[in-house]
């Protein structure tokens, strides 16, 4: 995922960001189809039978040497591995990629709002994932600064960052900022928020969840995939937070399951009541994503 983000970067740099219009309000960049294949081939590399699902659907061969790490986050494999992934046969496992997470904030500049997603389930559950913000800290002066890795694994924790819970007293909510709509908006202001941070990517926003600056991230809405909410998810549970639909039911996350999430996303960070956020949501907004 690192190594992801220095492409992501060197793409920018270097300026020619070779956009592509997929679908309607839906763009892919260099950027995404080469941190695809970086991954992907590291991937598969060293694990040939691993089943990877990439949102950009790119295959894996001739990617420049330089792009296929093989080696392994030191700290990361000093924690002690919880029991229940030690026998895990790899038949059981999918690996969930969003390459760039936030492509049109990418393309207009709002750098910090990108992430690289690597989410991993386990019998269709979101168990484990790594979001890299390339340009965490980008606008300080030193660029040894810059980037950040953040990982959790359920049973086990997290690492990367420091765990905040959002403050008490007032309601913070984080939504969309390029793919809104009127239920949407109806949504949030069912809830009566004092404040609502739009911004780009699902990994930014379960970012503003982890580190305690929203309370929930509301998007009744069905432009999200898999990609983009298993290592979110997985991060986000580790840390005691939750993500689900909009009616409380979870996602799977196995090789078969349809890749948008049809139900929209609701997700709540670590100490808040998940099923009262549930609750809130207008029936009409139920109702148009059942
Ligand atoms: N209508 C849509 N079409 C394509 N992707 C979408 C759509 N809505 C959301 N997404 C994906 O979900 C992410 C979070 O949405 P938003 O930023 O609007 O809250 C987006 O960055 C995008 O991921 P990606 O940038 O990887 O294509
Ligand atoms: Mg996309
Ligand atoms: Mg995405
Ligand atoms: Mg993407």
């Amino acid at each position: 995922a690192t190594r992801a983000g220095k492409i992501i970067r060197d793409i920018m740099s270097r300026g020619e960001l070779g956009i592509v219009e997929k679908g309607k309000n839906d763009l892919q960049t260099e950027a995404d189809r080469s941190a695809e294949r970086c991954l992907m081939a590291s991937l598969s590399q060293q694990y040939p039978n691993l089943t990877i699902i990439g949102e950009e659907g790119g295959s894996s061969c001739e990617v420049p040497s330089d792009w296929i790490v093989t080696d392994c986050d030191q700290h990361v494999l000093l924690q002690q591995c919880p029991s229940e992934y030690i026998d895990v046969p790899s038949s059981d496992v999918t690996v969930w990629i969003d390459p760039l997470d936030g492509t049109t904030e990418y393309t207009q500049g709002l750098l910090d709002h990108v992430t690289v997603l690597v989410g991993i389930s386990v019998r269709g559950k979101a168990v484990g994932g790594v979001i890299h913000q390339p340009y965490y800290n980008y606008k300080s002066e030193s660029a040894d600064l810059m980037g950040r890795t953040l990982w959790g694994l359920v049973g086990l924790g997290t690492g990367g960052f420091q765990p905040v819970a959002p403050p008490t007293g007032k309601l913070i909510l984080t939504t969309t900022r390029s793919h809104s709509n009127d239920l949407v908006n109806m949504a949030l202001e069912a809830f009566k928020p004092d404040d609502i941070l739009r911004v780009g990517g699902a990994g930014h926003k379960v970012l503003l969840l982890m580190e305690g600056k929203a309370h929930a991230y509301v998007f009744p809405s069905k432009g999200c995939k898999k990609w983009d909410t298993c290592a979110p998810e997985a991060v986000l549970t580790a840390m005691g937070g939750k993500l689900t639909d909009i009616h409380g039911g979870a996602y799977e996350y196995h090789k078969e399951v349809e890749h948008p999430n049809l139900r929209g996303v609701l997700a709540t960070a670590q100490g808040v009541d998940h099923s009262a956020f549930v609750k809130k949501i207008p029936q009409e907004v139920r109702d148009a994503l059942s």
